[in-house]
C-alpha cells in the first residue's frame, strides 16, 4: 500500500518566486514530514484553486502582482474563513503585521525567520484546524445523534446512552493527526474501542497491537523501532519495527501506565519528533500509522517522580475517550447476556440455552470489577456447565458471592443509623424497597435478597402502597461488601 500523504489535506504555497516555493516546499519536507503541497506562483489562481480542491493551511506571500497578499487575505477571509492563513512576508513591519491580524491572518512571519520558529506555527495551525473539526463534528453530532460509522462499532453491544456518546466522541477524533488515548477498567473493551477507531479512520491499512506491559526498554525499542543488521549481537539483518509494520494504519499500544521510565522518553521523543530510528542505524524513518494508545491506570494521577511522565501524560491526552466501567450501565446487561450465550453454545457445540428471566436482574447487583471480560467469563462457565433447556442461576450465584442462605449482612457489615433510630416497622420497610429496588422491580429476586417468600413480599408491599424514597445504598469494593445507610425518610 503507498505510504499515506502528510497532512491528508494538502496545504497551499502562495508566491509569485517559483525559487522561494520549491525551497519553502523542500524545508517543510525534511523538517515535518509535509509532502502534500499544491505550490502557486500565480496570484490570480488562488481563488480557483480554493473552489476545486479542500486544503487545510495556506503559506501566503504579501508582494506579489495582480492580487498583494493583503487582497487575497480579504478574499480568503470572506470565502473560507475556516482555513487558516499565515503571512509570510520580506517586510518587517509592525504595522503590516498588524494589518494582516486585522484581516484575519493567523500568524505573520518575515521570511528570514528561523525554520523551526516557521514550522511551530505551522504546527499551530494545525492543531487549531483540528479542533475546530473535532468542535463541529461533536456539536453535529450530538445534535442529530446520528453515527457516520455505525459497522465500524458492530462487534460492540451496547444499549448504553453513555457508550453511544463513546461513539460519537471517537468518530469525531478519529481523522485527527494527534494520537488518542484510550482509558477505562480492566475489561470494559478499550482494544474493541481502538478497532473501531482504525475501522473509521484506516480501513484498509494494517493493524498491529503491542501490549507494552511487561517489556523492557531494549525489548520495547525493538519491538517498535526495529534494528539494522548488526546493531547486536544476534541482529543478522534489518528487521522492521510495528511503528513501520502499520504505516498506512493503526498502530495499538496497550497497557501504556506500565512502561519504565526510559521507554516513555523513547515514545515521548516519537511523538514530539514525528520520526524514530530503528537500532542501530543513523537514517531517520517517518512515523506514518496512526497512535492509539490505552490504559487501565489513571495515568494523571500516575504523574510524577515514580509515575508517568506529565509531559508525555499530555501528549498523549489530546483526546482521550473514557470508557465507562459495566456498573454504570447495567443497561447493557441483557444484549452481552444474549450476545456471550450464543457465542459461548458457538465455542463449546452446544445448543444456546435459554436465559432464566431473573439473570440480568441477578447481575445487577454485583459490581462487576473485571468488566464485560468477567461477565463473558461467567457465561461461558455456566454453557460449559448446564446441561437442560433453561440455564441454571446457580454457577452465577456462586460467582457474585449472592446467597440465598445468607440474606442479612454479613457480621462484619458496618450499619450507619442516623441520630434518631428508626422505628422496627421502619427499618422493615426501608429494608423491602431497598431489595425491590436492587432487584429492579423483579419481586422473586427481591424475596430471595429479604429471605422470605414472594407471596409474603407481595403481601408487605400491598401495607406500603406509598413507597417512600429507598436508603441511599453504597457499594464498597467489591460486589459484596456493602455499608447499609439508615436514614431519615425526609
Ligand atoms: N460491548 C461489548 N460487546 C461485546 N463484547 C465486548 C464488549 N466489551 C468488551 N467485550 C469483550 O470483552 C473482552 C474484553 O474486552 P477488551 O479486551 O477490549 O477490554 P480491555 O478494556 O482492552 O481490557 P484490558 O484493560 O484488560 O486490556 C473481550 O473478549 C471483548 O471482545
Amino acid at each position: 500500500m503507498s505510504p499515506e500523504k502528510y497532512p491528508p489535506t494538502p496545504i497551499l504555497l502562495v508566491d509569485d518566486e517559483a525559487a522561494w516555493l520549491r525551497s519553502l516546499s523542500l524545508t517543510l519536507r525534511e523538517a515535518t514530514g509535509i509532502d502534500n503541497i499544491i505550490r502557486c506562483s500565480d496570484s490570480r489562481q488562488v481563488m480557483a484553486i480554493l473552489r476545486g480542491t479542500e486544503v487545510s493551511l495556506i503559506l501566503l506571500d504579501l508582494t506579489m502582482p495582480y492580487f498583494s497578499g493583503t487582497e487575497l487575505l480579504q478574499m480568503i477571509g470572506q470565502e473560507y474563513p475556516d482555513i487558516p492563513v499565515i503571512v509570510l512576508s520580506g517586510l518587517n513591519q509592525v504595522e503590516t503585521a498588524v494589518r494582516c491580524m486585522q484581516l484575519g491572518a493567523f500568524d505573520y512571519y518575515v521570511k528570514t525567520v528561523e525554520k523551526e520558529r516557521l514550522i511551530t506555527g505551522i504546527q499551530r495551525a494545525f492543531s487549531m484546524q483540528e479542533m475546530r473539526n473535532e468542535n463541529r463534528s461533536l456539536k453535529a453530532r450530538f445534535l442529530d445523534d446520528h453515527l457516520a460509522h455505525p459497522d465500524a462499532f458492530a462487534e460492540i453491544m451496547t444499549a448504553s446512552k453513555k457508550m453511544r456518546a463513546v461513539f460519537q466522541y471517537c468518530e469525531a477524533v478519529a481523522q485527527s493527526s494527534e494520537p488518542i488515548l484510550i482509558t477505562g477498567e480492566s475489561g470494559v473493551g478499550k482494544e474493541l474501542i481502538a478497532r473501531a477507531v482504525h475501522r473509521i479512520r484506516c480501513p484498509g491499512g494494517p493493524w498491529v497491537a503491542v501490549n507494552a506491559a511487561g517489556l523492557d526498554d531494549t525489548i520495547f525499542a525493538d519491538t517498535l523501532f526495529g534494528h539494522a543488521r548488526g546493531a547486536f549481537t544476534g541482529a543478522e539483518r534489518d528487521r522492521r519495527g510495528m511503528i513501520e509494520e502499520a504505516a498506512g494504519g493503526t498502530l495499538f499500544l496497550d497497557e501504556i501506565g506500565d512502561l519504565s521510565h526510559v521507554s516513555q522518553v523513547k515514545l515521548l521523543r516519537l511523538l514530539q519528533e514525528g520520526e524514530f530510528f530503528p537500532i542501530g542505524s543513523d537514517t531517520p524513518r517517518k512515523l506514518r500509522a496512526k497512535l492509539v494508545f490505552a490504559t487501565n491506570h489513571d495515568l494523571s494521577g500516575k504523574s510524577g517522580s515514580n509515575g508517568f511522565r506529565k509531559d508525555l501524560y499530555y501528549r498523549l491526552n489530546a483526546h482521550q475517550v473514557q470508557i465507562p466501567p459495566l456498573r454504570e450501565r447495567f443497561e447493557d446487561l441483557p444484549l452481552l447476556i444474549d450476545h456471550f450465550l450464543s457465542e459461548a453454545a458457538e465455542a463449546l457445540g452446544k445448543r444456546s440455552p435459554t436465559p432464566p428471566r431473573e439473570l440480568a436482574t441477578l447481575l445487577s447487583i454485583y459490581s462487576f470489577p473485571g468488566n464485560i471480560r468477567e461477565l463473558r467469563a461467567m457465561i461461558y462457565d455456566a454453557v460449559s456447565r448446564h446441561r437442560s433447556h433453561v440455564l441454571s442461576l446457580d454457577s452465577f450465584k456462586e460467582k457474585i458471592g449472592y446467597s440465598t442462605d445468607l440474606p442479612s449482612p454479613a457480621p462484619d457489615t458496618e450499619i450507619i443509623f442516623p441520630e434518631r433510630l428508626p422505628t422496627l416497622e421502619e427499618g422493615r420497610h426501608r429494608l423491602v424497597m431497598e431489595a425491590v429496588r436492587r432487584a429492579r422491580g423483579n419481586q422473586t429476586l427481591a424475596a430471595a435478597m429479604l429471605g422470605i417468600t414472594r407471596q409474603a413480599l407481595a403481601k408487605r408491599l400491598k401495607q406500603f402502597p406509598d413507597a417512600t424514597p429507598v436508603s441511599p445504598v453504597r457499594a464498597a469494593g467489591s460486589g459484596r461488601e456493602r455499608v447499609l445507610q439508615f436514614f431519615p425518610a425526609h
